[in-house]
């Protein structure tokens, strides 16, 4: 292993990268509209008035619109009960129209989000949050139908910029739901040796020094550049 100083960086364009999948998505989505006289459609659920969440909710519909899938917008108030939004899953899974269904997290203290990702139709489920689709995720020989959109998101930056994941020493920063642990189990999956670092890990800085891949995700901007500049200077 090369010793931190000797390391060159490349950055990741990770935006042209994006470009580029999305005019392939584009391509996808017309072919099967062409042969199948159908149009993918996304179902974007929101639930309350989070400025984060309404800014992400907006960049997935447009996404949406760039490469011609039909999205499906569902914003709800924040006060909505448990039980209606579960209805609301309910009647997306039952539309034809409809093939994926993202419900927006953080959900209000007052609904249970196990209950609800539960409830989301497996096939439908492109998350990946369903419980299903995540144990199979985290077993060997098993594939989830779909997988979550941050991590299988790394993943294809390092495959798309010549990064070989396999055999690699990979730490990854944070274990939420989300992003650090289903990116760890990507990681494993494509054969590298998986370090998770948390908040009671002791000496990251060490780890994260030592790695061929660091994955950040803390929510802590400029953490992992902090522990790699200490070595350097
Ligand atoms: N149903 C879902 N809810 C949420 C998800 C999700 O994947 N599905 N993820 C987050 C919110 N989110 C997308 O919805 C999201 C937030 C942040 C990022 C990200 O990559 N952030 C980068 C900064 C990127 C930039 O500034 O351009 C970072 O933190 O380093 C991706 C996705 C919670 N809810």
């Amino acid at each position: 292993m090369a010793s931190p100083s000797d390391r060159k960086a490349t950055i990741i364009d990770g935006k042209a990268i994006a470009q580029t999948i999305r005019s392939e998505i584009a391509d996808e989505v017309r072919h099967l509209s062409q042969k199948y006289g159908k149009v993918p459609g996304l179902a974007v659920v929101i639930v309350g008035n989070r400025k984060d969440s309404l800014s992400y909710v907006g960049m997935k519909r447009k996404a949406c619109a760039e490469v011609g899938i039909r999205s499906f917008d569902m914003n709800l108030p924040e006060e909505v009960l448990e039980s209606e939004l579960i209805s609301k899953v309910h009647e997306l899974n039952a539309n034809p129209d409809v093939h994926g269904i993202l419900v927006q997290l953080p959900l209000p203290k007052h609904i249970n989000e196990e209950k609800v990702l539960g409830e989301i139709s497996l096939e439908k489920d492109v998350d990946g949050f369903h419980p299903l689709n995540i144990g199979k995720l985290a077993m060997k020989g098993r594939e989830p139908l779909f997988q979550p959109c941050t991590p299988k998101g790394c993943l294809e930056l390092l495959s798309r910029s010549g990064v070989s994941v396999k055999g690699k020493n990979a730490v990854v920063v944070g274990r939420s739901n989300i992003v650090g642990l289903p990116v760890s189990l990507l990681l494993l999956k494509a054969d590298a040796t998986v370090t998770i670092v948390h908040s009671r890990t002791p000496d990251p800085e060490r780890l994260v020094r030592e790695a061929d891949i660091v994955i950040a995700a803390a929510g802590q901007a400029m953490m992992v550049i902090r522990f790699l500049v200490a070595q350097t200077f």
